[in-house]
């Protein structure tokens, strides 16, 4: 829109300097209508001025996702954990977990408060649920001490596994509660220690954003806001307001002052930058927005980041960071499964449905034989 203004408002300025020869001004008129009469020659020059590239997602697809060889163990598809769900948030994790799975990660746990842990354990048992998290209220009687040693013993769990993960999702479903964030926090560094790429969604970028050092300059840190989390963030690191004539340039300028992070701004396209490239996805998804599907996103971040972690390095090994091509390859997938379902299910499109069709959307672009 802003590219096409500015086709439209650099034509006006060239009338107006042009002589009024009638001849010019035929030339001119014709001019104008090549550029913005045709369909066929608009989009092309909208994309030759525009600042971002539109990631070819289904390439990416392709390039990242393993073929299906018996010689692999069990492990080797990826094993992802989530960090996320409390009292009120059960879905979130479920839905972050379960995506990775039906994408085709070997095993995906969860991390969760203790009352999330039976509810999250009945909508499947395909996920490996830790019913670890504390809130507040249930240590709110315990003396300071005694808190800490909660704490301890909750980071205890959740390292003891930590190394053998190769990416956590941090926050759909999280709660705000201040000692669970407070232990998620230190989760997080953890997860540095040990050099474990994660994903920051949903609450998990509430903790993040008011505490930016525990992602800043941290390569292997990717944050996934929605709208909202987007705003607070460029409030918080930028000092400005979300500035969307410029939203290529403020979103590289937010990665490269949280240290080169990889930010992928969800919405009408998703914008995925770590303060070098941008890049984005523009696919047709869904017109649906029901709650959920950012956490469809997360997993599967998680997932294709993992597998471009695993590419061999080599002449055609394509120039991208892994984080960057795993967000595009989640973002691509996603809208096509979106796309799928909607075909389906019109205005009663939910969030599984979408889940139902990660698996035909990945197999019509990379088949498994
Ligand atoms: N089925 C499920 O289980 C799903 C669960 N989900 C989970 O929900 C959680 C929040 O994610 P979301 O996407 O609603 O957050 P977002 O757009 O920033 O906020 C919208 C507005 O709400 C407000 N607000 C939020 N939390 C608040 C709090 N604790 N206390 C007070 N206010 C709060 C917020 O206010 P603000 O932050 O601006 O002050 C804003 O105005 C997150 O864990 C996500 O994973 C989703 O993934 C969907 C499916
Ligand atoms: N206006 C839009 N048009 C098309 N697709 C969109 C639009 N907004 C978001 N999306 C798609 O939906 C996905 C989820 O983004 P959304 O902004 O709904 O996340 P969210 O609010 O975090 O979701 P959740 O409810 O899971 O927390 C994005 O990856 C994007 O592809
Ligand atoms: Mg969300």
């Amino acid at each position: 829109m802003l590219v096409k203004h500015g086709v439209v408002i650099g034509l006006g300025r060239l009338t107006s300097q042009l002589p009024s020869s009638s001849s010019v001004l035929r030339r001119q008129q014709f001019l104008i209508r090549a550029l913005c009469g045709s369909q066929i020659h608009r989009p092309k020059l909208i994309r030759a001025m525009s600042s971002t590239s539109e990631a070819d997602a289904e390439s990416v697809l392709r390039t990242v996702t393993p073929s299906l060889d018996l010689k692999r163990h069990k492990g080797q598809a990826g094993k992802i954990a989530v960090i996320g769900g409390c009292r009120e948030y059960t879905g979130a994790p479920y839905f972050a977990a379960i995506s990775a799975l039906k994408i085709g990660a070997d095993l995906s746990h969860v991390f969760c408060t203790k009352d999330a842990a039976p509810v999250i354990k009945s909508y499947s048992p395909e996920l490996i649920v830790h019913p670890v998290l504390e809130e507040s209220y249930s240590i709110s009687q315990l003396s300071e001490e005694d808190q800490r040693t909660v704490q301890d013993k909750v980071l205890g769990e959740v390292d003891k596994w930590m190394e053998r993960f190769d990416c956590l999702v941090i926050g759909p479903g999280l709660g705000r509660d201040p000692f669970l964030l407070e232990c998620v926090s230190k989760i997080m560094l953890l997860a540095k220690k040990s050099n474990v790429p994660f994903v920051v969604d949903g609450d998990g970028l509430f903790l993040v954003t008011n505490s930016i050092d525990l992602v800043n300059s941290y390569p292997l840190a990717v944050l996934t806001p929605n709208v909202n989390e987007y705003k607070r963030l460029v409030q918080k690191v930028l000092n400005c307001e979300v500035d969307e004539q410029n939203a290529e340039d403020q979103l590289r300028s937010l990665a490269k002052q949280i240290g080169g992070v990889t930010i992928l701004r969800k919405g009408k396209s998703d914008l995925i930058s770590n303060g070098e490239t941008v890049k984005s996805v523009s696919i047709y998804g869904s017109p649906r927005r029901c709650g959920g599907q950012g956490d469809i996103l997360s997993g599967s971040v998680a997932v294709f980041l993992s597998w471009a972690q695993q590419l061999k390095a080599g002449p055609e090994s394509p120039s991208e960071t892994p984080a960057i091509l795993g967000c595009i390859a989640a973002s691509g997938l996603l809208r096509k499964a979106a796309s799928l379902a909607f075909t389906k299910h019109k205005r009663s499109t939910l969030t599984s449905d979408i889940i139902e069709c990660l698996g035909k959307s990945l197999e019509d672009i990379c088949p498994a034989s």
